[in-house]
């Protein structure tokens, strides 16, 4: 038995492999071949377009994949969506889909698209999207690389941003925001009703989303002398339970806890100055909740 997995070609592809190694699976794919290899025997991955994840795990013709979410809304197609993991191509920041003019434009909302002409990759959510506001415009079809063609070619676009690099190196403003959206680990409704396929994707779950939640965690060990504990103690998150054990040297006492690589750098300082020796920060592979 094994599980086909569409596995996105393009923006996600690389932070895909990324998770997939922390999650301890190596995925290989030669520079023009769609079809990677993976060291488990019981996957089977093949790349494609993020647009046809859906379609493809819609008609059962593979069993799990990943893929926006902007793309499962497009598509309308029904997939079973077994969880977000939030990684985007640069960033752990969700992308949106956006609504966006020249800087010069009148247009200040949806209203004032009425008779427009739009590019976008988004045909479907554009055309939705103008429908709940009724106003008519041309919707248009692009392949990509919209932003070059405001405002020569067309009104408006809808187009998705990360890091908003694009709209502005094009002169571009958003007037509206459709849609946000992050990754999503789907599988479609057969291989749920499959009970060896079922598991096999809430294993990967599992492990994408304990490599998920340890990305932004670290582990910090310390020695506390046990005169200064309870400040000690007091310095750390208090939502966590630090792990104590007793060390050969009655006067001090080990603590281990999780916390959040941003708080570390707040907290190793006030943790030395307050008397705790031996600080160790070490990185995660998985966390599970
Ligand atoms: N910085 C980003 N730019 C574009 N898409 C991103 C980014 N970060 C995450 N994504 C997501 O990745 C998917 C990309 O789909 P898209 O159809 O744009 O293909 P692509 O990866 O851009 O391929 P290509 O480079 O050939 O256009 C979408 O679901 C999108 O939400
Ligand atoms: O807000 P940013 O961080 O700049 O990212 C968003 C840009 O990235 C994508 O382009 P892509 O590389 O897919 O090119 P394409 O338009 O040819 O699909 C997307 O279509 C935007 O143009
Ligand atoms: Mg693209």
């Amino acid at each position: 038995m094994k599980l086909k997995l569409g596995l996105p070609k393009g923006s996600l592809q690389e932070a895909t492999f990324a998770l997939f190694a922390r999650a301890g699976f190596s995925i290989k794919v030669s520079s023009r071949s769609y079809q990677p290899v993976i060291d488990d025997d019981t996957i089977d991955p093949i790349l494609l377009r993020p647009q046809e994840i859906p379609i493809y795990l819609a008609d059962g013709v593979i069993d799990a994949g990943l893929t926006g979410a902007d793309w499962i809304a497009d598509s309308g197609a029904q997939v079973h969506e077994i969880c977000e993991l939030r990684y985007s191509k640069l960033t752990n920041n969700p992308i949106r889909v956006v609504l966006a003019v020249h800087q010069d434009s009148p247009v200040q909302g949806p209203k004032d698209l009425e008779g427009k002409r739009i590019a976008t990759e988004y045909v479907r959510l554009t055309e939705r999207y103008l429908s709940e506001h009724k106003t008519q415009a041309h919707v248009e079809f692009s392949w990509g690389a919209c932003e070059v063609k405001v405002p020569s070619l067309v009104d408006a676009i809808v187009v998705n941003t990360e890091t908003g690099n694009s709209l502005r190196a094009h002169n571009l403003r958003i007037v509206d925001t459709l849609l946000t959206s992050t990754t999503r680990f789907v599988a479609s409704r057969q291989a749920m009703e499959d009970d060896w396929k079922r598991e096999k994707v809430e294993s990967l779950e599992i492990l994408l989303t304990g490599a998920m939640n340890a990305a932004k965690l670290v582990g910090l060990k310390m020695n506390l002398p046990m005169a200064q504990k309870e400040e000690i103690l007091g310095i750390l998150p208090s939502l966590k339970n630090p792990t104590l054990s007793p060390l050969a040297d009655a006067d001090w006492i080990a603590a281990e806890v999780i916390l959040s690589e941003r708080e570390v750098r707040d907290l190793i300082p006030r943790l030395k100055r307050a008397g705790a020796t031996g600080l160790v920060e070490y990185p995660l592979n998985k966390v599970i909740y």
